[in-house]
């Protein structure tokens, strides 16, 4: 009685809205012709790593398909050079015209050209889309002009061709061909993705995390599955001394001061100059990186003893350094280290950090909290991201759902309670949260330590080997061992477990993984289980193009099914602009459907169809005269 007497009051409300008979007629036509167009493009991508410039122009160019869909526009009007340079102008178009400028080359003719190509390469574009939605694709200020001139060619026989025509002219000779070219670009790199997923991984390795992040903040449709390293970076931002040292630590490694300092504006310098006397004979930079290892591995022991549910005693490993013999003893054998000199440690406690250290990972906590730059990053990837995300039917996540050895769901143990499949990664969302915007107890803040390198940990689902990759030469302790799940992606049963857990179809859905490089050179496919689970980290940031062989993929999904694009080798921008020069890009079909995938399958499908379902009784009560529409 009550949920009915609700329903009322929400259609009179909704009578508010569509006061007439007419509006409501209007808005169920207009809902009804919505549901039957195509499904939109969603892309997905994970693993930047940092790797700003190839990410960059893949974006700007829309992993490739602006260049197929210019490829199919003007197969016979353009030459291959001519279709290179126009893209280059959509990918770029504030740098092209200003070389174009600087060469004398901006004539009438070259915008009118221009901007009726612009035109019919939208147009072919938009077929897909309803025309409100095109105008919110429209940058601002810039709507009515270009949909009008969208509605006919200003060339074509017929009666406004004039009109249009002289719209054309008057914009040009006014001298706003610039900032319609602009708003042509940005239009069509919008209709060309309509959803876009990164599946995890934005930083550590590659020299800017913080300019994706920056060129993320004002992307249209954006959502993010986190990855381990931006776990740790969440972590380090809510004031986490641990997950900061383990920044702090990969940053060096790979020599990306840089966007600590410029960045983030947090200084280095204490610990280097701190690092400097301890460690004479090294270099600035890898007396810091070892500075500051040593005092990670201090605070990982403190987390590890107070934390017994992570179950990580093995893990305490300082005390297993001989330090008068110099080696490293595990399992009863000694192994050899890369160094011998430990002048922060104390032998008889090796887990207590020295008055500096306390001071320098202080001094770094501050800076971490205070900086508003970083901060900033961290909130978007807050507000736009999940540790999995259901949509469209596929299940997205960067690591894993830990499973046993015969690939059923593990159970969990932690803060008192058993934890395992969905329920469990609600558990880790719920404290990732917790850390950042609730109570911020010392459990919690561990927690995101053991998020990053914890064996149970969704976004890890390895026991990482740090201190063994740094220290110890024999390669056979770095191998880090990893939860099952990697090894039965790969079944169909087990995927179809995965997303009936996830409440979605087994037959329909599809699991979309990052996290695990696929090594394409040595014959490895990112496409699992039929296709059933597509694991897509190729490997963006150039450190890791040596082990895939690639440069990246993007997963495409569309109307039509599922395709892969794998990214060769990028130069760089400027490249890009001066010499025309676009990624190589090649695609591969994953999945064809022979019905095309229509918005009533989706998601904003089911919510356009509960608002005809409203509007229809809404309707109803109109016409029996339960409410009095306004004539
Ligand atoms: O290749 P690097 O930078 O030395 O890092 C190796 C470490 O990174 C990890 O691969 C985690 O990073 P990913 O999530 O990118 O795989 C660890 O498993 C490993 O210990
Ligand atoms: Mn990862």
């Amino acid at each position: 009685m009550i949920a009915q007497e609700q329903w009322y009051k929400y259609l009179q409300l909704l009578s508010e809205k569509y006061p007439t008979r007419q509006s409501v007629y209007a808005e169920l036509i207009h809902l009804n012709g919505v549901l039957s167009l195509p499904k939109p493009t969603e892309h997905f991508m994970s693993d930047l790593h940092g790797e700003y410039e190839s990410f960059f122009h893949i974006l700007n160019n829309c992993s490739g398909v602006i260049k197929e869909k210019v490829d199919k526009v003007f197969t016979e009007k353009m030459s291959d050079e001519e279709k290179a340079d126009f893209c280059t102008l959509i990918y770029y178009p504030l740098e092209k015209l200003t070389t174009l400028k600087k060469k004398n080359l901006l004539s009438p003719e070259y915008y009118k050209k221009t901007i009726l190509n612009l035109l019919d390469l939208s147009k072919f574009m938009s077929y897909k889309y309803q025309p409100r939605e095109i105008n919110n694709a429209i940058p601002e200020g810039y709507g009515s002009i270009i949909d009008e001139l969208l509605r006919g060619r200003p060339d074509a026989d017929y009666v406004p061709r004039v009109y249009r025509q002289k719209m054309l002219d008057t914009l040009i000779s006014i001298g706003s061909g610039d900032d319609f070219i602009f708003a042509f670009t940005v239009l069509i790199k919008r209709l060309a993705v309509a959803r876009l997923h990164i599946v995890g991984d934005f930083f550590d390795r590659g020299k800017r995390p913080d300019a994706i992040l920056n060129m993320l903040m004002e992307h249209h449709s954006i959502d993010i599955q986190w990855g381990n390293h931006d776990v740790l970076w969440m972590g380090a931002a809510c004031g986490s001394e641990t997950c900061i040292a383990e920044v702090v630590r990969i940053t060096l490694k790979y020599n990306n001061i840089e966007v600590l300092e410029r960045g983030y504006a947090i200084s280095v310098r204490p610990l280097f100059l701190f690092a400097a006397r301890m460690y004479p004979h090294d270099n600035p930079i890898e007396a810091a990186q070892k500075a500051i290892a040593v005092i990670l591995f201090k605070q990982e022991a403190a987390i590890i003893k107070r934390n017994p549910d992570f179950a990580m005693q093995e893990r305490l490993l300082l005390h297993k350094i001989n330090y008068k013999e110099h080696f490293f003893l595990s399992h009863k054998k000694e192994y050899e280290m890369q160094t011998d000199y430990f002048p922060t440690i104390d032998p008889s406690a090796p887990f207590s950090l020295t008055e500096e250290e306390y001071e320098i990972i202080r001094g770094l906590q501050s800076s971490f909290i205070e900086s508003r730059q970083l901060q900033r990053h961290i909130q978007f990837l807050y507000k736009k991201g999940s540790l999995y995300k259901c949509y469209n039917g596929n299940l997205l996540f960067h690591g894993c759902v830990p499973v046993d050895d015969e690939g059923r769901f593990r159970s969990i143990h932690l803060e008192g309670k058993n934890y395992s499949g969905r329920a469990y990664l609600d558990y880790v969302e719920q404290k990732i949260r917790q850390a950042y915007f609730g109570e911020k107890d010392q459990f919690t803040i561990d927690f995101m330590w053991y998020l990053w390198c914890g064996i149970n940990s969704p976004v890890s689902g390895r026991e990482m080997k740090t201190f063994e990759r740094i220290f110890v030469k024999d390669k056979s302790l770095w191998e880090e061992p990893s939860d099952a799940y990697f090894r039965y992606y790969d079944k169909d049963w087990f995927c179809e477990q995965l997303l009936q857990e996830f409440g979605l179809d087994p037959n329909h859905g599809h699991i979309i993984n990052g996290h695990v490089p696929i090594k394409v050179k040595d014959g490895e496919t990112p496409i699992k289980a039929k296709g059933k689970a597509i694991v897509i980290d190729g490997g963006f940031c150039r450190a890791y193009h040596k082990k895939t062989g690639i440069a990246g993929f993007t997963l495409v999904s569309n109307s039509r099914g599922l395709r892969l694009i794998e990214h060769r080798d990028f130069t760089n921008v400027k490249a890009a602009i001066m010499n025309n020069k676009d990624i190589e890009s090649v695609s591969e079909s994953v999945e064809v459907q022979s019905y095309q995938t229509t918005i009533a399958d989706t998601e904003e499908g089911e919510k356009i169809q509960e608002q005809i379902n409203d509007l229809y009784h809404l309707m109803l009560l109109y016409k029996n005269g339960i409410l009095k529409p306004l004539e």
